[in-house]
């Protein structure tokens, strides 16, 4: 994980705004397959973050094959700088539903470094990769998203947030 302290910017994402835009992805990617159909054969979510918005697009386009995948990224010798990231399979989804993942949808939430999507991309060169965000140093990594930011922000998700009550800016003396 990268933490959110080192970046200038802020971006927040709510719930409706997350909907908004994963609706988007899945609707920029329909008839966008392989086959002579344009049918995709299954998602699979990169967990954890890409699980709202993999079961949305998979709503969308009435999949119904759907798997995860876990990556678990870190920074290798305990660096802060972000091209030291690196990022380990913990969980893979099902062997034979996948093969070399021709026709299938990966999907996850945002791609910043492109350490995850990397990774994911050696296993299955032939999967389409998908998701909501993209940063320019991850952009290459990925086949189709919707909304891009830059480098220094850090993109807030609703998963991660709460309301919270916060104190008037006149205050009481
Ligand atoms: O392009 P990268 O630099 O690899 O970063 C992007 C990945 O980082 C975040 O996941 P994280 O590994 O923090 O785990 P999570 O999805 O479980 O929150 C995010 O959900 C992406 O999967
Ligand atoms: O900008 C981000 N937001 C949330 N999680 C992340 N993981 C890598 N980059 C980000
Ligand atoms: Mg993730």
């Amino acid at each position: 994980m990268i933490t959110p302290l080192p970046h200038e910017k802020g971006f927040h994402v709510s719930w409706d705004q997350l909907h908004r835009d994963a609706r988007a992805l899945a609707w920029r990617l329909d008839k966008r397959g392989p086959g002579a159909d344009g049918a995709w054969r299954a998602v699979v979510a990169i967990t954890r973050g890409g699980m709202a918005p993999a079961m949305i697009v998979a709503r969308e386009l009435d999949i119904r094959t759907v798997d995860t995948i876990s990556v678990k990224s870190y920074h290798a010798g305990g660096g802060k700088a972000d091209t030291q990231r690196e990022a380990e399979v913990l969980k893979s989804p099902d062997d034979a539903m996948m093969g070399d993942g021709e026709g299938v949808l990966i999907v996850d939430d945002l791609v910043d470094t492109g350490k995850t999507l990397e990774l994911v991309r050696q296993l299955y060169p032939k999967a389409h990769f998908a998701t909501i965000y993209a940063k320019p140093k991850g952009e290459p990594m990925v086949d189709t998203f919707i909304t891009g930011v830059s480098q220094d922000t850090w993109i807030f998700f609703p998963w991660d947030m709460a309301l919270q009550y916060v104190e008037p800016y006149r205050g009481k003396d």
